[in-house]
């Protein structure tokens, strides 16, 4: 499903929308007192004092004959502009503290939230009281200080949207390809603040009017035509003429009321929009030889050694991915196959270099010769909502080809989509992400990852969100790639996918590789009973008007993995010795010459009885 702004779903809305208008109405006849409004300020015309509504004063008099609507007009300026300066130095402070603490955390994080506890532990009142009395007069400052003051809510409702926006994947994809955490911010995080932003300054503005009005009753303001002046002086003659404090009055709750109408339409609207999101919107053999060693990390483009993938749980890490062994020679292709939830996703973000949340890698390395361009598995995901995709291409292609003109951005811009065989690319250029169809989208994501002029494209499950048609179109893009000379990690599920497009294959489960092989011969002679299994449940290879062998149980989760074999559970072979202790990789097939390039190892003591049975 489509996910549009927040914007589209407002404008529907009939009473928030009226009562923007009516925000507007009143800010334009402020803006333009000097032109509508019949009197000046101080006009006084004495022959009519504290009189009622008449044609010379629309809204009547007050006292020595001021005209009340001029008077609106005029002491609106002083108010409203009190008000804009509180909700400018509101918005300014609690943005740019919000966002540096969502998404640079650390030690920034933990300054943002001390100092906003600290401020909204002091009284407000009591503080603009001081700073009244210290500046005499200056309504200005007393609103400066307002806005100080009430920063620190903004903040933290800022930092808690960018929490969120910064674990989506096109914030995750655009550190991927390079951009900076300023770039990112400015134009991945920003606009999706707008809507939560929008409602605390209508909430924030409303007080602000409030407190304006609340100074100029006091007569602690400037002394300047106001709003609260004017309640002021109506107050002062309501038994006579209670007639004057209708006008001054309806305006101010009016005027807060519209805010507040408009902050409520704003919130439903952005609700309204995420939910649309939500909905479019993760044996014995003893004495085998040991595994051979992986080709050497000299030449591969990327080697992995003993990696190890920890998230915090309470006071404890949790292995997620334990002592994964993989190398990528150039123009290769490798896949990672298994079912969901056996870290083949983590692994990926470990090659790229950006694991999600707070995971790390705590044991092992990483090696990466190149630059490494990234495929998310819902490329709709991986660009963000608001921009246009070229413009998101552009931006891609100016981090890392800078020396390039504004219209040569424009042209290598095309020329990626074009790539990636996308029909009328200026069409797709000008389109925003959900506008495009699934399959055009990932080609999109594609030409994304092209655009860093990666030596290597890792791509989680690329085809998963796609039907079968357009799946065969995007794996016959990658098969160009190869053709062309790109290397490739391509994370699966799906066995139809690695034999389209991978000539080497690691099978993962649990968090460990257990197999590792090279495609065609993973496919037809497996060497490990989970291998086995994963091919027997494949849809593409079963026998029509037979049952597809499903593997009954489930993988175990991180933190409750056994200490023997870890697929013991599911195993049709396990025998005692499976479970008593973790089982090493072993070399397949020792004698063969070419296994030092291409190794074929498994994690299973029984390997040669199920080699047996494959070959049988
Ligand atoms: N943010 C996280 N915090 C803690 N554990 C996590 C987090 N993300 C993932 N995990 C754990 O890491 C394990 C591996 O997840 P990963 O996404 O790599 O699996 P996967 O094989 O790619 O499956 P899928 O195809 O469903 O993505 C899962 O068991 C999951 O419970």
């Amino acid at each position: 499903m489509s996910r549009r702004s927040w914007v589209t779903y407002f404008v529907r809305q009939k009473v928030p929308m009226m009562a923007a208008a009516y925000l507007a109405l009143v800010l334009l006849l402020v803006l333009f007192a000097g032109a509508i409004a019949p009197y000046g300020p101080t006009e006084q015309n004495l022959d009519a004092n504290l009189a009622g509504p008449s044609r010379e004063h629309l809204l009547g008099t007050g006292q020595l004959g001021l005209d009340v609507f001029s008077r609106i007009l005029w002491g609106g300026r002083t108010t409203l502009y009190g008000v804009l300066v509180a909700v400018v130095v509101f918005a300014v402070l609690g943005v740019s503290a919000g966002l540096l603490a969502g998404y640079l955390r650390g030690p920034v994080e933990w300054a943002v939230l001390r100092t906003s506890e600290v401020l909204q532990a002091v009284p407000a009142a009591i503080i603009l009281l001081v700073v009244l009395a210290v500046f005499p007069g200056r309504q200005v400052i007393a609103m400066v200080a307002l806005g100080v003051l009430g920063a620190p809510g903004l903040a933290r409702v800022v930092r808690s949207v960018t929490l969120g926006v910064r674990e989506e994947l096109y914030v995750r994809s655009a550190q991927t390809m390079g951009l900076r955490p300023v770039a990112i911010m400015r134009r991945h995080v920003l606009p999706h603040l707008s809507g939560p932003v929008i409602v605390q300054l209508s909430l924030f503005g409303a007080a602000a009017v409030g407190l304006e009005t609340a100074l100029g009753f006091l007569r602690l303001g400037s002394g300047e035509s106001s709003w609260g002046l004017l309640v002021a002086e109506a107050s002062r003659h309501l038994g006579a003429h209670p007639w004057l404090m209708v006008p001054s009055g309806f305006v101010i709750m009016s005027f807060v009321m519209a805010l507040g109408l408009v902050g409520d339409g704003v919130r439903d609207a952005v609700a309204a929009s995420m939910r649309t999101r939500v909905e479019s919107g993760a044996r014995p053999r003893a004495a085998t030889p040991p595994a051979p060693e992986l080709p050497d990390s000299e030449d591969a483009l990327v080697s992995v050694r003993g990696l190890t993938v920890s998230f915090p749980r309470g006071q404890d890490w949790i292995d997620v991915v334990r002592g994964v062994d993989l190398a990528v020679l150039p123009g290769g292709a490798l896949g990672i196959l298994g079912e969901s939830g056996c870290g083949k996703s983590i692994t990926a973000e470990a090659i790229v270099g950006r694991i999600r949340g707070t995971g790390q890698i705590t044991a092992g390395e990483v090696r990466r010769r190149g630059r490494v361009g990234w495929v998310a598995q819902d490329a709709a995901s991986s660009l963000d909502p608001s921009g246009r995709v070229g413009a998101q291409l552009a931006e891609v292609v100016r981090v890392h080809r800078p020396e390039l003109s504004r219209s040569q951005v424009r042209a290598r811009v095309l020329d990626l989509l074009e790539r990636v065989r996308l029909p009328e690319p200026r069409r797709v250029a000008r389109s925003r992400p959900w506008e495009l169809s699934g399959g055009m989208a990932q080609r999109v994501g594609i030409a994304m990852a092209l655009a860093t002029d990666p030596h290597l494209i890792v791509a989680d499950e690329p085809t998963s969100a796609l039907d079968t048609t357009v799946q065969a179109e995007v794996l016959a893009l990658f098969d160009e790639l190869r053709a062309d000379g790109m290397t490739l990690v391509v994370i699966t599920h799906d066995v139809g996918v690695l034999a389209a497009v991978c000539d080497s294959a690691a099978v993962m489960y649990a968090g460990e590789v257990v197999e590792l092989a090279p495609t065609q011969e993973l496919l037809t002679h497996p060497a490990h009973p989970y291998t086995a299994a994963l091919l027997a449940a494949d849809p593409r290879r079963g026998t029509p008007g037979e049952r597809l062998a499903a593997i009954d149980g489930t993988v175990p989760a991180p933190g409750s993995w056994p200490s023997g074999c870890r697929f013991a559970d599911r195993c049709l072979l396990v025998t005692q010795a499976c479970r008593e202790t973790s089982v090493p990789l072993f070399d397949v097939d020792p004698a063969d010459p070419t296994d030092a390039a291409d190794p074929r190892v498994s994690r299973c003591l029984r390997f040669a009885d199920v080699l047996d049975r494959t070959r049988a």
